[in-house]
């Protein structure tokens, strides 16, 4: 039927970070090109109050709006629908609605999905939206104990924010919050793993999060959320305590149980934390092995493994080359495989070659980088021409908050992929700040900055410049030297 096909000069799937910017950036490219932004999600995110701080570092905040006030505003067509295919020899998009859309560019940024750990029980828990937030908030509410499966963002985050429950912190590693810092770090996190939660001793500049409660009611398939978006909530389970967190190292998950299926299991009498208030033997809902053999019973399980580029509508069909990781791989035009389909964000896989100090991660400011280089690239492409990619991919560079600490991280900040080529150079005043600088060659390569340092932007100068440190290297560090007087 006519009025079930659509044709647009540009269109972008996914109403998160990426879609949006991507969407943005070509209507204010291309002001004379139709934009169809096509979102499964009731609202769209939207970036306001952008600022570049330094040449790499950004801050900004993220609003979720009605799509309606997007169109109003940018003058982009928003469609909410969720795309059930894509035929790209034909360019059309089909939906579950039963909508076609013709395209001459597409921008594929439909996010990513929460791995889970094996097991399928209705009591493990993936975070990745207000939608998936409020379940386990609800679940929470009745929780004595929850068992949290992950060293990465969303865990890190969630240990120090859940109170009035014990947890249980499995993690594969041997320090805490792996994937973001190293055991240094690590360790001057530890005494707050269990303190009590302070109120912002800090104002750290980072990107904001909010959200307009009341119309998130039916949000659907929505999308990730972001810095902040565990701060203000409640977080809380049925006893007075305030932090009760045990960290399981260098373990992973070997199996979820039902108290049916322990029993058939026969571990019942392996450990003496089976039941829930010890000899009144009352069963926990759920029971999680470890690969060392304990049995732990939980009111919940929150598996916080990482997300999975979500490709699912778009492979069948088509040619895409795809990453190890499952994201569709782009080139530095944010180019796919299949002639003019581009990809943005979470469910991409960054395939050109790198720079040496910049890597991806699954992050809400790649995310709005990307969405931005894809649009460039798709109107540039349109005209003919190519948009060089943005100095932003340089250098990886990230400011977010772990314990209520400001932590900065900059290029290879756990020297990856160096070996043992590297030198360390540290400074640490507990309880308050953790430097950490990774030299290569004399020049800077990476650093971790917790606390209010305020030495990101002299970092990141050095990493970008490539500057040659050696001789000022043994006073780089020292509190009340202006790094700047070295360079005068
Ligand atoms: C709990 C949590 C906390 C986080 N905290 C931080 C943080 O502190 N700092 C940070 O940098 N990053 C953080 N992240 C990561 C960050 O939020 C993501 O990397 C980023 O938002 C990804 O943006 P995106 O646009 O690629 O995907 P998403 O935000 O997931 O958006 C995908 C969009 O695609 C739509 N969609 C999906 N499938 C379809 C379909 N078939 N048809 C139509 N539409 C579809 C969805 O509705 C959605 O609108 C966090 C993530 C989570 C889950
Ligand atoms: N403050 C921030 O910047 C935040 C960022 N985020 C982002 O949101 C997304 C989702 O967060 P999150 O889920 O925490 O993902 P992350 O990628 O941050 O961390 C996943 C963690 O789970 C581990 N893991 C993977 N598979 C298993 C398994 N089978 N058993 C046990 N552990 C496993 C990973 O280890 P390994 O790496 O060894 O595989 C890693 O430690 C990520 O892109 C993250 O970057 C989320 C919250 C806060």
């Amino acid at each position: 039927m006519a009025h079930d096909v659509y044709h647009a000069r540009f269109v972008v799937v996914g109403g998160g970070i990426a879609g949006v910017t991507c969407a943005e950036t070509l209507a204010s490219e291309c002001p004379e090109e139709k934009v169809l932004l096509i979102t499964a999600s009731n609202l769209v995110k939207a970036i306001k109050n952008y600022e570049q701080t330094s040449r790499v570092l950004e801050t900004f905040d993220v609003e979720e709006q009605p799509w309606s006030q997007l169109e109003f505003k940018s003058g982009i067509q928003v469609l909410q629908a969720t795309v059930s295919s894509l035929a790209a020899q034909e360019k059309v998009v089909y939906t579950s609605c039963g909508k076609h859309v013709h395209y001459d560019k597409l921008c594929i940024c439909s996010g990513g999905v929460p791995k889970m750990v094996p097991g399928n029980h209705p009591l493990v828990v993936g975070i990745r939206d207000t939608e998936s937030v409020k379940d386990f908030q609800n679940k929470l509410d009745h929780a004595e104990r929850v068992i949290i499966i992950g060293n990465g963002g969303i865990a890190t985050e969630l240990v120090y924010e859940i109170e009035g429950c014990e947890v249980i912190w499995a993690i594969k590693d041997k320090s805490i919050a792996s994937t973001f810092v190293d055991e240094g770090a690590a360790q001057f996190f530890l005494p707050h793993l269990n303190s009590e939660k302070q109120q912002a001793h800090q104002i750290v500049k980072r990107q904001k999060f909010s959200i307009d409660r009341c119309k998130c009611a039916s949000s659907l398939n929505g999308f990730a959320l972001g810095p902040d978006w565990a701060a203000g909530q409640c977080m809380k389970g049925v006893k007075q305590t305030s932090h009760h967190v045990f960290v399981k190292y260098e373990v992973e998950v070997s199996m979820v149980m039902s108290p049916e299926e322990l029993a058939k299991a026969g571990l019942s009498c392996q450990t003496p934390d089976l039941f829930r208030k010890g000899n009144n033997k009352e069963e926990w809902p759920v029971y999680v092995q470890l690969t060392n053999n304990c049995v732990y019973g939980s009111d919940l399980v929150v598996s916080a493994t990482g997300v999975t580029p979500n490709t699912l509508p778009f492979l069948p069909g088509n040619n895409f080359e795809v990453a190890e990781d499952g994201g569709l791989k782009v080139n530095e035009n944010m180019m796919t495989s299949v002639p003019d389909v581009y990809a943005a964000g979470d469910v991409c896989s960054a395939s050109w070659q790198l720079a040496d100090l910049w890597f991806q991660m699954r992050l809400w400011t790649q995310a709005r980088q990307m969405g931005c280089q894809a649009a460039r690239c798709m109107a540039a492409d349109i005209r003919g021409t190519t948009a060089p990619l943005d100095i932003c991919f340089d250098l990886f560079a990230h400011v977010t908050k772990f314990f209520n600490f400001k932590v900065v991280l900059i290029g290879l900040f756990k020297a990856q992929g160096l070996g043992n080529d590297y030198e360390l150079l540290l400074r640490v005043t507990k309880g308050e700040e953790y430097i950490k600088v990774v030299l290569h060659e004399g020049r800077l390569v990476g650093a971790i900055l917790i606390g209010e340092t305020d030495m990101e932007e002299t970092f990141e100068n050095l990493a970008l410049n490539r500057t040659d440190l050696t001789p000022f290297k043994d006073h780089l560090l020292e509190p009340g030297i202006d790094i700047d007087d070295f360079f005068d």
